[in-house]
C-alpha cells in the first residue's frame, strides 16, 4: 500500500527553490507549501500571527522560530491526508527540530549553486509581491515587461536580491543551513544538486523524485501529523 510523500526543498536565496518546487508540484502533483507565501496570507488576513510576522520581514529579518513553528505546525496538520514539498521551511535547527517531532520526511533536496549564478540570478529577478510570482529578465520574463503574467500588477525587485544585500544573506544562509544538512544527511534522506541552471538540474530531480513518489490513483495511507512540538 503506497504511503504518502513528504518532501523540503533548501537553498540559498537565488538557488530556484521556488522555481523547481512549481515544476515538482505541477509533474507530480504535490501540493506546494511555501513558508514565504503563508506568511503573505497571514499578512494579507492581518491575523496575530501575520502582523507580528510583517514586524519582522519588514526589517529584512527571519520570523522567530516559535512565531513560524506556531504558524505552519497546525497546517500541517491539516494535511494529514496530502502529500506535500515544503518550500522555505525549516530555516532553523529548532525549526528542523519542531518538524521533526511532527511529521516524518520522506526526502529533503538540497540546491549547491555558486555565489556567481545566485548574485547574476537575483539581480534579474523580479517578483509580484501580492502573489508572489517570481520572474526573471534572462529566464522567465513576464509577457510585459514589468507587470505580471495573470493580474497586470506593478512587479518590484527586493532590496535584499541587490548584489550588496546578498553576501550577508548567503552567509547567514550557510550558519543556518549547515546543521540542518547534517541532521537530514544523518537521517539518509538528504539529496543535493549543484549547477548553474536550472533545466539542467531538473532532469535529475525529476528521476529521482519518480523513484521516490507513489504512482498516482494508488490508495494512500493516512500518516499523522501530529501536535509534538
Ligand atoms: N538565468 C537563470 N535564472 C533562473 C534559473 N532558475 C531560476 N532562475 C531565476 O532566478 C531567480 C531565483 O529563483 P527562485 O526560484 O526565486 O529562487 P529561490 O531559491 O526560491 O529564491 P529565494 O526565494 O530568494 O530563496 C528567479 O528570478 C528565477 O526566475 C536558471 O536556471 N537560470
Ligand atoms: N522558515 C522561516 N523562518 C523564519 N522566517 C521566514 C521563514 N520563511 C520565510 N520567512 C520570512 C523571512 C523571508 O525573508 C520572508 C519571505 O520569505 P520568502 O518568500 O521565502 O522570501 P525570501 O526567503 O527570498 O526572503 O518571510
Amino acid at each position: 500500500m503506497a504511503k504518502l510523500f513528504r518532501a523540503v526543498i533548501m537553498g540559498p536565496p537565488g538557488s530556484g527553490k521556488g522555481t523547481i518546487s512549481e515544476r515538482i508540484a505541477q509533474r507530480f502533483g504535490l501540493t506546494r507549501l511555501s513558508s514565504g507565501d503563508f506568511i503573505r496570507e497571514n499578512i494579507a488576513a492581518n491575523t496575530d500571527a501575520g502582523v507580528l510576522a510583517k514586524t519582522y520581514i519588514e526589517r529584512g529579518l527571519l520570523v522567530p522560530d516559535h512565531v513560524m513553528t506556531r504558524l505552519l505546525l497546525p497546517r500541517l496538520e491539516e494535511m494529514t491526508r496530502h502529500s506535500w514539498l515544503m518550500d522555505g521551511f525549516p530555516r532553523t535547527l529548532a525549526q528542523a527540530e519542531a518538524l521533526n517531532s511532527t511529521c516524518d520526511l520522506d526526502l529533503v533536496i538540497s540546491l549547491n549553486i555558486p555565489y556567481e549564478t545566485l548574485k547574476e540570478r537575483l539581480s534579474d529577478r523580479w517578483i509580484h509581491p501580492a502573489s508572489g510570482r517570481v520572474y526573471n529578465m534572462g529566464f522567465n520574463p513576464p509577457h510585459v515587461q514589468g507587470r505580471d503574467d495573470i493580474s497586470g500588477e506593478p512587479l518590484i525587485q527586493h532590496d535584499d536580491d541587490k548584489p550588496e544585500a546578498l553576501v550577508a544573506r548567503l552567509r547567514h544562509y550557510k550558519d543556518v543551513a549547515k546543521p540542518i544538512i547534517d541532521l537530514y544527511k544523518s537521517k539518509g534522506i538528504l539529496h543535493t544538486f549543484s549547477g548553474t541552471e536550472t533545466d539542467r538540474i531538473w532532469p535529475y530531480i525529476n528521476s529521482l523524485l519518480s523513484t521516490k513518489i507513489p504512482m498516482e490513483g494508488t490508495h494512500r495511507t493516512q500518516r499523522p501529523c501530529t501536535r509534538g512540538y
